[in-house]
């Protein structure tokens, strides 16, 4: 056995599939300077703040989405829920396990397996053909190659690229292209998927239509989406805005958007 797989099967299957508590994250733009810097009155560059005391909670199954204006932290939220960056404070947990308390090798291991992440310039790897991009997640998590074809090929079918297995993403069209990157994200069976952007690259019709395939393959998977696009929001069950860093309007916890719903419906 992997002692140092993270694959949460012991956790409460009731808890929530990822929560941020008070997460905040400040970057610094330019770079700090060293000691004959600083003697030379070289001031200490300015930080930005991306999030400031974000909680949110999502559980399996759930659909949210996230909009704001450009440079409001959809992007930095999206990748500390995905574990790709840790808070300053605050704390993210994935499954139950707090990003911060991992090792970088823990925290990617985790990732792995419970995260899948669809980005808006797709990231797929130019020398490689559509199934050997699908089934890359799983040459890291050590899967045997007949298994890893059969996963691959599975999801290529599923999104109706079934006859494109062997195409390299240049032969590709961009709405084709981003369905291979949602079959890559999905291919782990990730209990959380993240798409930043699914439908930047897309025009409305295609975009539309890689919505539809998107929706369809993620009906029982925990899914946050960030975008400027309102059709790719419209797919939320819940939305969430983001202002200079800060949840300013939806609900930034399930068991809030749970008393909303319930108020509706009263
Ligand atoms: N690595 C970084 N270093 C410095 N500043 C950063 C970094 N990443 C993000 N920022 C800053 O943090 C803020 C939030 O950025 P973020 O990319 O999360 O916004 P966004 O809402 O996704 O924007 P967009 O809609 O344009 O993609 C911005 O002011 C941005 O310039």
């Amino acid at each position: 056995m992997d002692s140092g797989s993270t694959r949460a099967t012991d956790t409460d299957d009731s808890s929530p599939i990822v929560r941020a508590e008070g997460v905040t994250k400040r970057y610094t733009r330019g770079t700090t300077p060293g000691f004959f810097g600083r003697l030379l009155g070289r001031r200490e560059p300015p930080t930005v703040t991306a999030l400031e005391d974000v909680s949110l909670s999502i559980d399996a199954g759930e659909i949210v989405a996230i909009s704001g204006p450009s440079g409001s932290g959809k992007s930095t939220l999206l990748h500390h829920l995905a574990g790709l960056e840790v808070p300053d404070t605050g704390t993210v947990t994935i499954r139950g396990q707090s990003t911060s308390s991992l090792s970088r090798k823990r925290r990617t291991r985790l990732r792995l397996e419970q995260v899948g992440i669809v980005f808006q310039h797709f990231h797929l790897v130019e020398s490689l053909s559509a199934r050997a991009n699908v089934a890359l997640p799983l040459v890291e998590l050590g899967v045997p190659t007949s298994e890893r074809k059969r996963r691959a090929t599975d999801l290529l079918e599923r999104v109706d690229l079934g006859d494109r297995l062997d195409h390299r993403p240049g032969e590709l069209s961009g709405g084709e292209q981003q369905r291979v990157a949602i079959a890559r994200a999905l291919v782990t069976d990730p209990a959380l998927v993240i798409a930043d952007e699914p439908t930047g690259e897309l025009d409305s019709e295609t975009g539309q239509r890689v919505l539809e395939t998107f929706q369809g393959l993620t009906a029982d998977h925990a899914v946050v989406l960030a975008s400027h696009d309102q059709s790719a929001l419209a797919i939320g069950d819940r939305r969430i805005r983001l202002q200079d860093g800060a949840i300013v309007e939806g609900t930034d916890t399930a068991e809030t958007h749970d008393q909303q719903t319930q108020a509706k419906v009263e």
